[in-house]
């Protein structure tokens, strides 16, 4: 509710609106009865046709004004509701895009795309039905509870004795409701998982024969998602009856104390018909508030998960009042740098120290697992270390603000990554003010230029979703040239060029060199032919380092660097 009401309050003129609806609603719904009573006793029961004419008229005109109420109702109703989620999937997206990978391991991203949609709908639905409920069914029971007393005291007691049951109902349902609705929201977020994990791997599940598999995991997270909704409809299906079974009750009731009552003469048949309007407004009015009660625990189990969103506190923050500069000759400095991963047990980094200074290369070679991706995640803070410092121009990287410092490192992941669009669309993603110039010179660099000017369309060529109409190495070499466009002061390159054949990895390591003259090159690499003429080589073994030098140097102290490149270069290329 809390959740709701923040996004409620920029909404006053529809709210107001909405409001001016619900009374001229409940005037008129309320106002018919009275109207009707009167035509059936002094007009039909007095033949007084120009007082049913006349009555005929007001009827009319006040059904024509509650018309507009309830259309003014629904306008203003669904308008909130429509906008309120809109602004909740907004700031849940810009939420996301503060999270660092530590976030988006705790909530998952599959679980992070129900919450956005499914749960915000679920929100949606709940909102609509409050603004169209919430304040008009309390007035319209008041009213027209007073209204019966005021027509017929003994009736009115008739009617009385159905609330207390109803109220039990609610509660009921609710507790009942709370856990199935838990439950069926994680179930959604497991369908998520599943269908993502088997759209993005459908050529492993096809490969490995596994689709009956896949299928049958799939049907049985289905059948246990599509069980706790069907509980929940049940439960939900079955209060509409017992309502209507409570409202038909009471209605035989008021018919059999009325016969009496008319037969006496204390009742008169217009106000019998004004009274049963009345009853059925107030029961029907209180089944529309027992709906927003019924409703509620499925909005707020959705509610907390919104909120646990956007209550989540970023673990990686901007420094308040950055430096906005990096300031001269670049410098990264690792200072005895040791990472842990919020969910491990170990640290991945121990007491790792370098210095990388302008115009140098650094490469970073070691078993898989030991660590080279982590270390360099941190340098544009995807994680933060857990001890140490990372120092660019001898100034904490957590001191700059952090636009700034991702601005100035040009990343290229391990897994190249290419949104849907253009190839130019994908181009400017690295600098939106890129000159044509500047792109191609940045695919000639990336060694691009030649497939993409044999694409029909050039750099106008449409990039499908995930890029499945390019091969990996056409997609590293659009990332590559990507980070080129930015000009950045660091480059970092997490085993950008394992998809390249090795003329192609050589001539663009080649000309990156003459492109990078004046920045940082950091290169992560399983290839010792991709790293060897690297200024400096880092081995990282289990998380620590057990080499820096140069290949030559390497080649003579590190074993572990010796035996990387006798598995992989001859004997006359070890012995240079
Ligand atoms: N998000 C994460 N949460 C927890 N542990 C992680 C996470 N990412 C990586 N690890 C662990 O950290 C260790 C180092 O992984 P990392 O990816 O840095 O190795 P790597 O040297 O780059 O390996 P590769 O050459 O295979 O890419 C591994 O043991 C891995 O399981």
């Amino acid at each position: 509710m809390k959740l709701i009401l923040k996004y409620l309050k920029k909404y006053p003129k529809l709210i107001l609106l909405n409001i001016l609806g619900i009374f001229s609603f409940v005037a008129v719904q309320l106002g018919i009865p009275t109207i009707m009573g009167a035509m059936i006793d002094k007009g039909i029961g007095n033949s007084d046709i120009d007082y049913v004419k006349k009555m005929g008229m007001v009827m009319l005109l006040v059904s024509i004004i509650g018309g507009a109420g309830t259309i003014l109702i629904s306008y203003a109703s669904s308008r909130i509701s429509t906008y309120m989620i809109r602004d909740i999937r907004n700031d849940v997206f810009a939420q996301s895009q503060k999270f660092s990978h530590t976030e988006y391991n705790k909530f998952g991203v599959s679980s992070m795309i129900t919450r956005t949609t499914s749960d915000a709908f679920q929100l949606m639905l709940f909102s609509n039905l409050l603004f169209r409920t919430a304040l008009l069914a309390p007035i319209m029971i008041f009213i027209s509870v007073f209204m019966t007393m005021k027509t017929s005291l003994s009736l009115s007691l008739i009617i009385g004795a159905s609330f207390p049951f109803i109220i039990l109902g609610v509660i009921i349902v609710a507790k009942v409701t709370n856990p199935i609705s838990d439950r069926q929201q994680r179930g959604m977020d497991r369908l998520n998982r599943i269908s993502r994990e088997n759209l993005m791997g459908t050529r492993v599940i096809r490969a490995f024969r596994k689709s009956k598999y896949e299928t049958e995991r799939f049907a049985a997270v289905n059948e246990r998602y599509a069980s706790s909704s069907k509980n929940l409809f049940k439960i939900i299906s079955f209060t509409q009856p017992a309502f209507f079974f409570l409202l038909h009750l009471s209605m035989m009731a008021v018919f059999w104390v009325s016969t009496i009552m008319i037969d006496k003469g204390t009742l008169q048949v217009g106000q019998l018909v004004a009274f049963l309007d009345y009853q059925f407004h107030a029961l029907f009015s209180v089944m529309l508030f027992s709906m927003v009660f019924i409703m509620y625990p499925r909005a707020r189990v959705s509610a907390n998960r919104i909120q646990e969103l956007l209550s989540e506190e970023p673990t990686i923050t901007n420094s308040n009042n950055g430096a906005r500069d990096l300031n001269g000759k670049i410098k990264l400095e690792f200072d005895h740098v040791t990472f842990q991963y919020p969910n491990g047990e170990l640290p991945i980094l121990k007491d790792i120290s370098f210095t990388a200074n302008q115009g140098e290369t650094i490469a970073f070679i070691g078993s898989t697992g030991s660590g080279k991706s982590t270390l360099i995640n941190l340098i544009p803070r995807f994680y933060d270390v857990t001890k140490g410092t990372i120092k660019i121009n001898d100034m904490d990287i957590r001191d700059y603000d952090i636009d700034v410092l991702r601005k100035n490192i040009g990343f290229i992941p391990q897994k190249a990554f290419l949104f849907r669009g253009t190839i130019e669309d994908n181009l400017k993603f690295g600098n939106p003010n890129a000159t044509i110039e500047e792109m191609n010179h940045a695919i000639e660099i990336a060694q691009a230029k030649d497939f993409i000017e044999n694409k029909p369309d050039k750099l106008q060529e449409h990039i499908s979703e995930g890029a499945k109409n390019f091969s990996g190495g056409q997609k590293q070499r659009i990332s590559i040239a990507r980070a080129i466009i930015r000009k950045p002061e660091i480059y970092i390159f997490d085993d950008s060029f394992s998809a390249l054949d090795y003329k192609t990895d050589a001539t663009l390591r080649k000309a990156l060199r003459e492109e990078t003259r004046e920045s940082i090159v950091l290169i992560v690499a399983q290839r010792i032919g991709t790293i060897m003429n690297a200024d400096k080589i880092i081995v990282l073994n289990e998380g620590e380092i057990v080499g820096i030098g140069t290949h030559k140097e390497l080649l003579k102290t590190c074993n572990v660097y010796y035996e990387i490149a006798e598995s992989q270069l001859r004997k006359e290329e070890l012995e240079q």
